[in-house]
């Protein structure tokens, strides 16, 4: 295998698995940001985010001396002598005015590292981005020895160290073969399948992969709507669907909406694209549209359980919510679902204690500020008039139910992630409310 000199700027979720990731494959990495605190403490062999295997990685990586940290990304190109072969893009591309992708920290990067990269460098992109990125890329670079080649990411929070070296796939784009052929030989070692093809085809396949595994999850929660409306169990009726290999039994749980820092982003950007190209993607609008109603339905759910009205107020009522982040496994608030339910609960008056098991109460962020954050599940349900489930840590199903209903003010239980074991929590005195879900429990099948 060639051991090759890499820099990848950007040292989230995406950029510091990538850069710890290629170090245990044995490249020379030198990983760039431009938080200097974050840079010192990754260099100390620290990881901030919640992801397993993560810190270990890099501390093997520092150890070996293939995995150091520069400040910023001129300091990256700087940091080999005769400069890296291969620069990874890393960096955010949020959600801009309009929904579409905001390119300006992929573009400030580029123009950063313009004049600097030594001939026959090639820029590959794996920040999400729009259709003719590289293109523009390739303007804005304005040097024929320097190639752009889009590799999108696929990888998930809270398996990201895991997915990056199990890929189900490597995508690899670009205008010039051997270019393209130099970065998919970087995954050799994982024996993944490849796809080697243009550009324009690679930037899509994300967007296409992210929107599908939304319309995937609005369609599912969808007919857990219909499942509570006629009476099916939401759980049987995917499983039924699941054994079919054309859909598969991932990606089939029905919640309060699908979030995180990508698919709404995705979703959005990808609308705007298709706007621009003149194609009107209704089933996108839906797939959104539907994410949408989904929050502001288990809103509806929790008015219903509380005050047994579809218009009953919810003012003054204390709710305890189990879950804050936008899944299990993961530390990270951004577009979370839960938060979104916090805040039309908080909207309706609700009062709002949260417990989450990545967070504790001194947290801060901005979409915390709807609720009280506690550190105990106990605490937070204490004096409650229902305990609403958002995300689907695994702990809330050995919680003390029995405790539980001894605390609260009233034992009821939106269950919007379908987490529990309703006989134990109904057995602990609980009514339990699932999506999806017929009231009363089926004979249990031989
Ligand atoms: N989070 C995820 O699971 C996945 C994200 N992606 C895509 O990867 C890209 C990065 O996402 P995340 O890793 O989640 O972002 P992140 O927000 O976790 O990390 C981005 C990092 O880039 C740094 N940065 C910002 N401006 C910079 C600059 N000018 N120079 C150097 N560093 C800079 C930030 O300080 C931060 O450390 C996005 O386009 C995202 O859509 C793709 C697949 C999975
Ligand atoms: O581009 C990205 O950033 C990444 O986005 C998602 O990964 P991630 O954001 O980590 O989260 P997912 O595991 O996909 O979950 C997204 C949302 O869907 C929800 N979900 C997921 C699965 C399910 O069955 N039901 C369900 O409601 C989750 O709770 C969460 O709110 C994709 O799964 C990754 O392949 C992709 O690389």
């Amino acid at each position: 295998m060639f051991v090759r000199r890499i820099a990848v700027v950007g040292t989230g979720y995406v950029g510091l698995t990538t850069g710890a990731c290629l170090a245990s494959l044995g490249h020379d990495v030198v990983c760039a940001d431009v938080d200097a605190d974050k840079l010192a403490r990754m260099a100390a062999g620290q990881v901030d985010i919640l992801e397993p295997g993560l810190a270990e990685l890099v501390a093997e990586g520092i150890a070996a001396g293939r995995l150091s940290f520069v400040l910023g990304a001129a300091g990256a190109v700087a940091h080999f002598d005769g400069g890296p072969e291969v620069l990874f893009l890393c960096v955010p591309t949020p959600m801009g005015v309009g929904g579409v992708a905001d390119l300006s920290i992929v573009e400030s990067v580029v123009e950063e590292v313009r004049e600097l990269l030594p001939e026959g460098c090639v820029i590959v992109n794996k920040s999400t981005v729009p259709v003719g990125t590289a293109e523009r890329t390739e303007e804005l670079l304005g040097r024929e020895d320097v190639a752009v080649v889009s590799n999108p990411e696929f990888l998930r929070e809270g398996s990201a160290v895991y997915d990056f070296l199990n890929p189900d796939r490597i995508v690899v784009g670009g205008s010039k073969q051997d270019a393209a052929e130099r970065v998919a030989a970087l995954y050799a070692r994982l024996g993944a399948p490849t796809v080697l093809t243009d550009a324009p085809s690679a930037e899509l396949v994300k967007y296409a992969a992210n929107c599908f595994l939304a319309m995937k999850l609005s369609y599912v929660n969808a007919v857990a709507e219909l499942c509570d409306r006629l009476g099916a169990n939401i759980t049987d009726v995917t499983e039924g669907m699941g054994y079919d290999k054309r859909i598969g039994q991932a990606f089939l749980m029905p919640g309060p909406g699908w979030g995180g820092s990508c698919l709404p982003k995705d979703t959005s950007a990808l609308l705007q694209l298709a706007d621009a190209a003149d194609f009107e993607f209704r089933l996108l609008r839906a797939t959104i549209d539907t994410n949408t109603r989904q929050r502001q339905r288990m809103v509806e759910k929790v008015r219903v359980a509380v005050t047994g009205k579809r218009t009953g107020s919810l003012s003054h009522k204390r709710i305890a919510l189990f879950g804050l982040t936008f899944k299990a496994g993961t530390d990270d608030l951004r577009d979370s679902p839960a938060l979104a339910v916090a805040a039309l609960l908080r909207q309706a008056g609700a009062d709002l204690v949260g417990y989450d098991p990545s967070l504790s109460s001194a947290a801060t962020h901005p979409d915390l500020s709807t609720l009280t954050v506690a550190d105990d599940p106990y605490l937070a349900a204490k004096d409650a008039e229902a305990v609403v489930v958002l995300t689907e840590w695994p702990e809330f199903r050995s919680l003390d139910w029995q405790r539980l209903a001894e605390t609260v003010a009233r034992p009821i239980v939106v269950d919007t992630r379908n987490l529990l074991d309703p006989a134990v929590a109904r057995r602990a005195g609980f009514e339990w409310i699932g999506l999806g879900k017929p009231l009363a429990e089926p004979a249990a099948s031989s």
